[in-house]
């Protein structure tokens, strides 16, 4: 579980803050869009679901230990998948970069193999280990950026505008990667400003618009209040909707 409680942000002494009182809770296992206009607070907020950022006011939790108190214990359950993965590689290929995690954990070497080799398989990289990351495409980038998240072995995985930069057939694999996630019981928090790629897998739909929670709904009933915020909703069915 993580939760923010009235949790505010500035980045400056000027100006309104950037993340303005959130509280939120998100169970484990709970699919979440995370939406709004560009600067309205995403990136901000989700910074502090593991300690990459401290609020200025309020609290983050996570399995009920303030993240302040417990930096490791956030940081193994609530893994991060940011934009534009290519500045975020540690190393040069493949197998070394998704075992950097699992290596920083202490773990004994069986473990680590083990974790890279299923991390790898989930999202359909497996075998894949010794080529170089920047011979990769970006949709395979992107998978592997996910693949070091999920080495960690998290309760949740928060991704970051995963989509950007990714043509038709890159966007639909990833979003294949994060059905399977959500089939096996993972929590996903997904950032984005585009609902279509993954309006159907989400559970619940949180807005945020100048820096507070506009929207918190299940997909059907947040639908129709999300174009007033600027927020593009796919067109047709969503299921759950009559
Ligand atoms: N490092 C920073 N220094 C100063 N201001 C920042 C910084 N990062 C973000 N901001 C400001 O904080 C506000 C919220 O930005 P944030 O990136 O969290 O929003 P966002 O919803 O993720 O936007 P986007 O969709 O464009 O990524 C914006 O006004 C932004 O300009």
């Amino acid at each position: 579980m993580i939760e923010t409680r009235n949790v505010v942000h500035r980045y400056g002494d000027d100006g309104p803050p950037a993340v303005d009182g959130v509280s939120l809770a998100v169970p484990d296992g709970e699919f979440v869009l995370l939406a709004g206009p560009n600067g309205s607070g995403k990136s901000t907020l989700v910074r502090h679901f593991n300690g990459l950022l401290d609020p200025d006011e309020g609290e983050v939790l996570v399995d009920g230990t303030p993240v302040s108190e417990n930096l490791v214990a956030a940081r193994t359950s609530v893994g991060m998948v940011f934009q534009q993965p290519r500045d975020g590689f540690v190393a040069a290929t493949v197998g070394a970069d998704v075992a950097f995690g699992p290596e920083n954990l202490g773990l004994s070497n069986e473990e680590i193999d083990r974790r890279v080799a299923d991390a790898l398989a989930a999202v359909n990289m497996a075998g894949r280990r010794d080529e170089r990351i920047d011979a990769l495409s970006g949709g395979e980038r992107e998978r592997v950026a996910i693949a070091g998240a999920l080495a960690m072995d998290p309760d949740h995985l928060v991704l970051d505008e995963p989509f950007t930069g990714l043509d038709a057939p890159a966007r639909e694999s990833v979003v294949e990667q994060l059905r399977t996630l959500k089939e096996s019981g993972t929590g996903v928090v997904l950032v984005t400003h585009d609902l279509r790629d993954a309006f159907d897998l989400a559970d619940r739909i949180v807005a945020l618009a100048d820096g507070c929670v506009a929207v918190d709904a299940a997909p059907a009933d947040a639908r129709e209040r999300l174009p007033d915020l600027g927020i593009r909703v796919p067109a047709g069915e969503v299921r759950g909707e009559r």
